[in-house]
């Protein structure tokens, strides 16, 4: 059986005497979109942090590749192929969408690049990031300072140093947050992009029932920081544990 890209194992975090993620044990692999899902508090964000290393573990592993990297720092595991949005805390917001974008790319590649000239190194890191912002559809707002875009650009932007990053697992957390109806398509289009792409692993935070049903291979449950459900997206979201206890009225047009 093949090594599951991301995995977890008995994953645990304790704030005090609350236990906020309770032993969870997960693999996702390449290929697969798991919407991660669950009421307020549940310990979805708080999972997320402990993947991604904002947060230690209490107990419990993390494992990329079947590499334990439960006691790396988030950079390096950046570098080893974990990628997370952060609803805007990451973009600089006096420098120009091209900007930011080109900081990504550059400090991604690190020294990789000292085999070419400076000039040739700068107008292939131009050259990726012009292709990153196309793939958002953010080239005409190229030259705009961060600070100017709305909302929904801004979050568009956020996904575009995302795709910068080029990692193997993306981790959404709520994407649409605060986008119009307008704007949302643009970013859950691009994610079912990211998902055709298949060696990559996607795991997305949702409330919205539209979102998950549309991209969701698998849908984890989260209650009271402990596992309560997984499965195939119809499957779960039928499961009387998912009706009854965390999602109520909303699941309703499934
Ligand atoms: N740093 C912290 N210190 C203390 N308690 C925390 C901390 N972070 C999270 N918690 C608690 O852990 C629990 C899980 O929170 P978390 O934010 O992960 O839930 P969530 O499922 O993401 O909720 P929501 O859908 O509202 O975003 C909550 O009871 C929260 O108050």
């Amino acid at each position: 059986m093949t090594v599951p890209l991301l995995e977890t194992q008995d994953l645990s975090v304790r704030f005090g005497g609350h236990v906020a993620v309770d032993a969870v044990t997960c693999a996702f692999r390449a290929g697969e979109l798991t919407a991660i899902v669950g009421p307020n508090g549940a310990g979805k964000t708080t999972y997320f942090n402990l993947i991604s290393g904002q947060i230690p573990a209490s107990a419990g592993r993390v494992l990329l590749d079947g590499r334990d990297i439960t006691r790396t720092p988030v950079a390096a595991r950046c570098r080893l192929g974990l990628g997370r949005a952060f609803q805007l805390t990451n973009l600089f917001p006096d420098l120009t969408v091209l900007e930011n974008v080109r900081l990504v790319i550059q400090a991604h590649r690190g020294r990789g690049f000292s085999i070419f000239s400076l000039a040739d190194a700068q107008r292939e890191v131009t050259e990726a990031a012009e292709a990153v912002i196309d793939r958002v559809r953010l080239t005409p707002l190229i030259s705009q300072k961060v600070s100017e875009l709305s909302h929904g650009n801004q979050r568009k932007l956020e996904v575009a140093l995302l795709i910068a990053l080029d990692p193997r697992v993306y981790m959404f957390d709520e994407p649409t947050a605060g986008m119009s109806v307008d704007e949302a398509p643009v970013v859950l289009d691009l994610i079912a992009e990211l998902k055709a792409e298949s060696d990559r692993t996607i795991l997305l935070v949702e409330h919205k029932m539209d979102v998950i049903r549309t991209l969701a291979d698998r849908i984890i449950v989260l209650h009271n920081g402990k596992l309560a459900a997984d499965g195939k997206p119809a499957e779960v979201m039928a499961s009387d544990v998912v009706q009854e206890a965390y999602m109520g009225k909303e699941l309703e047009d499934v």
